[in-house]
This record gives structure tokens, C-alpha cells and sequence, in this order.
């Protein structure tokens, strides 16, 4: 009797508690009721988190109801040229809106109002940024400045960037941009045909000089820069708009792949740079990002080293020397669309120019005398914004504005298109009319005339702890490279066979998030022999038979 009870018992704990039958009784019900849990706890975050919090009395933020879940309004938003939708929501929503975008909420700011007391006064809930499809953890990584979170490598690294900019002020740039301004005049003389790609070529020699020391890495930079600033937006790899892809194996998005190629390319080109530069550092020589970076941490102790090591270093270089490339170039070969389009502020600026400055080429010094110059180059971007989207903050924190609630972790983006084509800030704002910087009646106008108009402290370059550092650069490069194109050359439309002017369309603009117009023809032209002789005098006396190696 009691074996069989026995075995009648071990046959009982043994179904009960082998694994298969847990499987079947217990387990599939648990993990069933768990997945239904997370994914009904998911859904009611979706549906309400942008709500405001129960009782507080805000308001939602106004926008475009959300049509597809989790997708958003990718429907109605053309993503090689979002900012066109944006602009008419930020229209139709007096310039504040929220919407949905692959799964995150994205506020749009159109009003200085807000965009001052969020991102200025209230600096310390918005300086974060969120992670990009395209990069995940890129905001916790060390590897691009612009893309970092609020964390230790971003103080790290901005101060650095600060010391490089400020430097670079005091130092004139140690004569790279005059340089290659004369080498980039040369070379619009031989092929003008070339000007789209050699203004980014200009820019990109100027960059690598203040970065290695040398400016023969320029092409492989531009290419570089340019695949890279094709996958940060929208437009780019299709991770950005659905970021849950990039959980998926490359193979099934090959997106995914390319952003890995480049990054791999980008980490050997840096490296290169950065080691032959150390490799090379002489005694005497002009200073560079790479030999103070690599100062800056050997006079370092312990925890006051700069940098965490000579990778990080490497990096805040490399990101130096790639983001002054096309962020220049753009609005260079705006300002050639806008003198193409406008001859008779070609003549004017000319009229200045040939005024003030002589038989030499136009340089930093000659800033103070050239107002119309300073006016018509900030007008371009002015005109046609070159980041029309603004670059992304991440709201720490929920804040409040106006009685309106804009919750923790939603994507905030000031609204430069807006901004710039805002009938209020900017009378007859899709006009290009550089006169609103330099007519005492405009509401634009601002004194002194040796000072201002000025590209420093525009919109564009953004506002609180995470502005532009790269602005006195930016101004500086423009006033040499645009003031010498005019200096030399007429900038007329290409004519048809009957002789009528092909003029280039404006609206035929870019995909990237930081961009310009598309490739367009003219015809860029020397004024006369004399201007030629400078040109060639300047070119050989400065590169003579160092061409190669230069
Ligand atoms: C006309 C040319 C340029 C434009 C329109 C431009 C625009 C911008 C904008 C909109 C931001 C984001 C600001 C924000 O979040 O509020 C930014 C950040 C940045 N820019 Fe520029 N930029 C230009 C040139 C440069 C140059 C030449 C450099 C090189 C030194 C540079 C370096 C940077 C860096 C390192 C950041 C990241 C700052 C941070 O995240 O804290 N930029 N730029």
C-alpha cells in the first residue's frame, strides 16, 4: 500500500514539476499576461505622454492629430524636404505645434519668446540631445561634439572647441583663409565650371590646416563630411524616421550598414590625420587642433587632464576639422545663387569693394569698410536658411510656457525657416533685399556700420549652452571667400541660345538637414586682364612649385 502511495506521489511531483508542465500550465499564461501588460502600458504611455498631468490645468500643445500609431504623420511630411511641412504647421499653428514622429513627440518653436526662456533661461532642462536613429547611443559616446548628451565629454570638448575658436580669432586664422583664398581664386579661374564643388574644397583645405597643419587630406574630409551630414536627418538613413529598425540585423536594413562603412572610413582618415600631424609637430610651426589637444592633456594632472585619452582627443579634432566644411559651403554657394539672381547688388557691393580696397585681395581687415558685403552674405542665409530645421534639443524635464505643457523627453526644435521667414522680424521676408541690414529705417538696421550687419549672434546658429561655436569662423571664411569672388569675377546666369538669361531656381534646395541649394549652372567670369594678373601673381607668388605638396 505504501509503495504504491509512493510511487502514485513521485509520479505526481514529477508531472508537476517538470518543466514541460509549467510550460503548459503556468508559464505561458505568466509570459502572455506579462508581454499584454507591457504592451497595454506601452500604449497608454503612446496615447498620454504627452498629455498634461492630470489636474494641473495646462493645455496640450496644439499640432496634427497623429494618424498612423507609433508612425505619426510620416505620411504628410515629405522627408527629403520636412522643413516645407513644418513651415505650413508652424503657420497653421501660430508657430508652436507638437506631432508624432516614428514614435516620439516633436515640439516646433516658431516664436522668440519661447525659444528664448526654454533654451536660454531655462538652459538646464534643455541643452541635452536625444539619440539619432542613425547613431544609437551617440549622445553617451565621445565621438561627435554636436551630437553629444549633456555629459562630461561634451564640457570637455566644448571648451576645447571654445579655446580652438577663440584662438584662431586672436591669431588671424594664422593666414590659412587668405591662403587658400588665393589658391580657390586660381582655380575658379581655370574651371569655373567647378565653383559647387570647389567651395566645399576651399573650405575643407582651411579646416584641415587649422586642424593637421597641412591641407592635403581636403578631399577625403569633404567627402566625409558630406556622407555624414547626409545621415543625420530625416532625408537620411530610414533608422532616423523608424528608429526601432536599428534592432534589426544589418542585413535586413542595409541602411544600417552604410552608416557603419562610413563611420569605420571616418575613424581611419582621423586617425591618419591625427597621428602624421603629431608625427610632424615641429618646433615654431603654426599651431594646430591636434598639437594643443595633445598638449592640453600632457599639461594636465590626474583628473584635470583635458581629455580621457588621446582617442577622444583624436576625435574632438576630427569633429573640428569635419563640421566646418559644408555648414560653410552652403551658405557660400547660396551667396553665388543670390549675386546670380542679383545683379544690382553684385554692382553695389562692387562698388564698395573696388572703393576700398586696392590692387590687393579682400582680407579680414578690410571688414569694418565693407557693410553691403557683410549685408548681402547675411542676407542669403537670411533668405534661404541653410538649417531650416534647427538641430534638436531633448527636454529633460517637463516645462510650461504660456499654459501650455510640453512634456520630458520630446524632441525640440527651434524652427529657423520660420524664424527667418517670420513677416514680423523680417519685412517682405522672401525678398532678397540685403538693404533691411543697412537702411536706418528698417526695424532690422543696427549701429555701428563697422560693426554691423554681422553673421554673429544670427538665429541661425542657435542660442543658450549648446550655440554655434563655429560662428567667427563662419563670418570670417564668407567675407574673404564671398568679398574675393566679387572682387574678381561677374557672376551672370548662363544665356540660352537666343541670348536669354537662364536664371537659377532657388527652390531647388538640398535633402540634408544642414544644406544649400543643388548644383546650378552660371557663368563666372574674370572682369578684366588686370584682375587676371592678380589673380595668377597671387597664386604663383604664394604656391609657386609647392603645388603638390601644399
Ligand atoms: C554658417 C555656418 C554655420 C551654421 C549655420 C551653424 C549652425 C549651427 C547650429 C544651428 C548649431 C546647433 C546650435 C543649437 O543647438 O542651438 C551648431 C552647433 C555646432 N556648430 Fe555650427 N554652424 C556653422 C558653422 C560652424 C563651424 C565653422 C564650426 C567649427 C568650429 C561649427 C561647430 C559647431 C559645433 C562644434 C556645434 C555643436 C555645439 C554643441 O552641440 O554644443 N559650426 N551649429
Amino acid at each position: 500500500m505504501n509503495s504504491t502511495i509512493n510511487t502514485t506521489f513521485a509520479k505526481l511531483s514529477e508531472t508537476l514539476l517538470s518543466p514541460t508542465h509549467y510550460q503548459r500550465s503556468l508559464i505561458r499564461p505568466i509570459l502572455s499576461t506579462i508581454v499584454l501588460c507591457l504592451v497595454v502600458y506601452q500604449l497608454i504611455k503612446y496615447f498620454t505622454s504627452d498629455l498634461p498631468p492630470f489636474g494641473s490645468g495646462l493645455k496640450r500643445l496644439p499640432g496634427p492629430i497623429s494618424t498612423v500609431p507609433y508612425l505619426g504623420r510620416i505620411h504628410d511630411v515629405d522627408r527629403m524636404h520636412a522643413w516645407d511641412s513644418m513651415k505650413k504647421f508652424s503657420d497653421q499653428y501660430d508657430g508652436l505645434f507638437s506631432c508624432t514622429l516614428g514614435g516620439e513627440t516633436h515640439i516646433w518653436v516658431a516664436r522668440e519668446d519661447i525659444a528664448q526662456d526654454l533654451l536660454c533661461k531655462n538652459a538646464a532642462i534643455s541643452s541635452a540631445r536625444g539619440d539619432l536613429g542613425a547613431y544609437p547611443g551617440v549622445t553617451q559616446d565621445r565621438k561627435y561634439l554636436p551630437l553629444l548628451g549633456y555629459t562630461k565629454h561634451l564640457i570637455r570638448q566644448k571648451k576645447f572647441a571654445h579655446a580652438m575658436v577663440t584662438r584662431n580669432v586672436d591669431r588671424k586664422y594664422y593666414g590659412h583663409i587668405s591662403l587658400e583664398a588665393k589658391r580657390f581664386l586660381h582655380e575658379i579661374l581655370m574651371r569655373p565650371e567647378d565653383f559647387f564643388d570647389l567651395i566645399p574644397l576651399f573650405c575643407a583645405r582651411v579646416s584641415a590646416r587649422l586642424a593637421y597643419g597641412d591641407a592635403q587630406s581636403a578631399p577625403e574630409h569633404v567627402r566625409n563630411a558630406g556622407t555624414f551630414i547626409s545621415q543625420l536627418g530625416p532625408s537620411g538613413p530610414i533608422t532616423n524616421l523608424v528608429p526601432l529598425l536599428r534592432f534589426l540585423p544589418e542585413l535586413l536594413v542595409p541602411d544600417i550598414r552604410t552608416v557603419r562603412l562610413r563611420q569605420e572610413a571616418e575613424e581611419r582618415l582621423w586617425r591618419r590625420c591625427f597621428t602624421e600631424a603629431e608625427n610632424t609637430m615641429k618646433e615654431g610651426q603654426h599651431e594646430t587642433y591636434t598639437n594643443a589637444s595633445l598638449r592640453t592633456k600632457a599639461g594636465g594632472n590626474g583628473e584635470n587632464l583635458l581629455f580621457e585619452d588621446k582617442d577622444e582627443a583624436m576625435y574632438a579634432v576630427g569633429m573640428l576639422c569635419t563640421v566646418s566644411i559644408f555648414t560653410i559651403g552652403g551658405p557660400a554657394v547660396l551667396f553665388v545663387l543670390a549675386m546670380v539672381l542679383h545683379p544690382e547688388w553684385q554692382r553695389k557691393i562692387r562698388e564698395e569693394i573696388d572703393i576700398v580696397v586696392s590692387e590687393e585681395m579682400v582680407d579680414l581687415k578690410h571688414s569694418p569698410q565693407l557693410p553691403t558685403l557683410r549685408a548681402a552674405i547675411l542676407e542669403a542665409i537670411r533668405w534661404r536658411t541653410t538649417v531650416p530645421l534647427g538641430v534638436p534639443r531633448l527636454l529633460e524635464k517637463n516645462y510650461t510656457f504660456d499654459g501650455y505643457h510640453f512634456p520630458k523627453d520630446a524632441v525640440v526644435h527651434v524652427l529657423d525657416i520660420a524664424l527667418s521667414r517670420d513677416p514680423e522680424r523680417y519685412l517682405n521676408p522672401s525678398e532678397y533685399n540685403p538693404g533691411r541690414w543697412l537702411d536706418e529705417k528698417s526695424p532690422n538696421y543696427k549701429t555701428p556700420l563697422t560693426e554691423y550687419p554681422r553673421l554673429k549672434g544670427h538665429h541661425i546658429f542657435g542660442r543658450g549652452r549648446r550655440m554655434c561655436p563655429g560662428q567667427d569662423l563662419a563670418e570670417a571664411e564668407l567675407f574673404v571667400l564671398c568679398g574675393n569672388l566679387l572682387k574678381f569675377f561677374d557672376l551672370r546666369p548662363k544665356l540660352d541660345r537666343k541670348g536669354n538669361p537662364i536664371w537659377p531656381d532657388p527652390d531647388r534646395w538640398g535633402t540634408d538637414v544642414i544644406g544649400g541649394p543643388l548644383p546650378f549652372e552660371c557663368n563666372i567670369e574674370i572682369r578684366d586682364e588686370g584682375k587676371r594678373i592678380c589673380v595668377e601673381r597671387a597664386y604663383f607668388g604664394t604656391f609657386g612649385d609647392k603645388i603638390q605638396s601644399m
